[in-house]
């Protein structure tokens, strides 16, 4: 039974799911990084909100774990590159709380007009201060939305429909998009210059950090509103203190600041700010949306291959993964047997698929291809990390789906570029979850790769089959399958041999010094 860790406060139906499907769960939240070391060995799951740092100390000590599911979207406190590297899935719920979060940065641009905090603190204080708090009205005024994904075009719909006007500045954005969601396109500078309430929705990336920094801050209409319920990091923090302070902007409200937990903050105090502590997604609907979510997520895997919003792998839906399973064991022993014939001299390789493979999903094939040939030299990797491996290798991958109808239903061929030359190999699948080689280099085999093998490539001649199985029976190793193909009568032959019983060096070399044995090596398939 897969083991699940739940580390951050989590809605209990989560748990609930995991038990229910049949996985065992341990919720153990608030722990220290050096507690969460000290246990996170024994979990193949791990679930996550926003609080756990999964770093690479986390990582190295998590020697079972196989997937982490985020109960939210952001995952910039997961060390994904280092994840794939170890062969870790990481998952998300990107739709779960996007409504929550759009509200909230909603709830907080109408704080920011009517100074809601601030009048709530001097009124409950007895002053009752009606004339100090002038506040401005959103209608007819123009919000400035950076970023114009899932919450920034819910943002967008709910302040279309409280009659403001909304541009957005997003790199990704397509015109249609925007005309869709009835936005105006504009660029960074435009947005600064016309907006009276700007609202942040972007990842914090390389591009966005310190996307309103002291200089973009400065282009910014006097009088302009700020909400921030995206990511702390994309403000100057310094810089919007100054601007508050000046005048020159009229508010600020901050959901997300960059160090967190904000226990201390320059902006604490300052005249028109407003913060909240990351709530961003703290509703009962959201919690529940994204805790239920990334249980049957996580589940899925553990339990059936199934890959939903993985930021480090193709989806692979619960329903997609039985059937793509007998390809992937193909596509593996496939990429196993090359990585053990052709190993390190491998430049490029090339992935086909054509009849039924060509209907499914070609990236888990061509991860597990990888997997195989990369295993070859390297015992941690899988499915997962395959392709970044694959990357850093420099390692030319090609896909190729064929629409043709071949000899057999269904096929996948693996090609790889060596220094010498093309080398391909082709297999299909049998009645119908039986892996077969069906060609080797040119010739026609088939064979099942499967246990200990030999691999020996001869000149096709007369007796020679009976002088390899005297070499094997004196030595008491048993011949388990035997295939044989030629590329013509008297040219040259491959034998494919399943054998039980260990194959010492010595036997090896006895083996290669039989009449017209031009290679021998042992192959070994999980
Ligand atoms: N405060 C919270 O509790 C809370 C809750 C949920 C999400 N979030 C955060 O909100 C943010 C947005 O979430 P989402 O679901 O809308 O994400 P999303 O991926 O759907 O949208 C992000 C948008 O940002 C755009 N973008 C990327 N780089 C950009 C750039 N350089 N300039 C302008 N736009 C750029 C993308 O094109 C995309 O449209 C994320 O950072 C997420 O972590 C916060
Ligand atoms: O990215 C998110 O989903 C939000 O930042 C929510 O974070 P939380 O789950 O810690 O509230």
């Amino acid at each position: 039974m897969p083991k699940v860790l739940i580390s951050d406060k989590m809605d209990p139906r989560a748990a609930q799911i995991f038990r229910d499907r049949g996985v065992e769960v341990d919720e153990i939240t608030g722990k220290t990084p050096e507690e969460l070391i000290a246990i996170i060995g024994q979990y193949d799951g791990l679930a996550i909100r926003s609080s756990t740092k999964v770093t690479k100390a986390i990582l190295d000590a998590a020697t079972n774990l196989k997937v982490i599911g985020r109960a939210g979207i952001g995952v910039d406190n997961v060390d994904i590159p280092y994840a794939s590297a170890k062969g870790v899935v990481v998952m998300n719920t990107p739709f779960g709380n996007s409504i929550t979060t759009a509200e909230h940065a909603i709830a907080l641009m109408f704080a920011l007009a009517r100074q809601l905090p601030e009048a709530d603190a001097s009124t409950q204080a007895g002053k009752w201060e009606k004339n100090r708090f002038m506040g401005v009205e959103v209608t007819g005024k123009t919000l400035g939305l950076i970023g114009a994904g899932n919450i920034g075009s819910i943002v967008a719909s709910r302040a279309l429909g409280l009659k403001m006007k909304v541009a957005a500045f997003d790199p990704f954005l397509t015109p249609e998009r925007a005309i869709e969601i009835g936005v105006e396109k504009v660029t960074l500078d435009d947005l600064l210059a016309k907006a009276d309430f700007i609202t942040l929705h972007t990842p914090l990336t390389d591009q966005t950090r310190n996307i309103l920094s002291r200089e973009n801050l400065a282009k910014t209409k006097p009088g302009v509103r700020i909400i921030n319920c995206a990511r702390g990091g994309l403000i100057d923090e310094a810089a919007l203190k100054e601007g508050l302070e000046s005048g020159h902007i009229a508010g600020a409200a901050l959901d997300v600041f960059a160090v967190e937990p904000a226990k201390e903050n320059p902006l604490f105090g300052t005249p028109n700010f407003i913060s909240t502590p990351h709530l961003g997604a703290s509703t009962d609907e959201a919690q529940v949306n994204v805790a239920l979510q990334v249980a049957e997520q996580l589940s899925d895997y553990l339990l059936e291959g199934g890959v939903t919003n993985a930021l480090n792998m193709p989806s692979l839906s619960a329903e997609e993964a039985p059937k793509l399973k007998p390809y992937m064991a193909l596509a593996e022993k496939l990429g196993s047997l090359l990585g053990q014939l052709e190993g390190d001299k491998v430049q490029g390789i090339a992935i086909e698929v054509e009849g039924h493979a060509a209907e499914l999903n070609q990236k888990p094939i061509t991860a597990a291809v990888l997997a195989g040939l990369m295993r070859a030299y390297s015992d941690t990797v899988n499915m997962v990390n395959a392709p970044y491996l694959a990357k850093e290798r420099g390692l030319d991958v090609r896909e190729v789906r064929h629409d043709r109808e071949g000899a057999y239903q269904t096929l996948v061929r693996v090609t790889v570029q060596t220094p010498s030359g093309e080398r391909s190999i082709a297999g299909t699948l049998f009645g119908p979850e039986q892996p077969r080689l069906v060609e080797l280099f040119g010739i026609k085999v088939e064979a099942d790769l499967a246990g200990n093998m030999l691999y020996i490539v001869n000149q096709d001649a007369p007796g020679f089959i009976g002088r390899i199985g005297t070499a094997l029976g004196t030595a008491e190793v048993n011949i388990g399958t035997f295939h044989l193909g030629r590329r013509n009568q008297g040219g040259e032959a491959v034998l494919l041999l399943s054998v039980d019983g260990t194959v010492t060096e010595p036997l090896l070399w006895d083996i290669c010094k039989l009449d017209g044995v031009k290679t021998v090596k042992l192959l070994r398939f999980g």
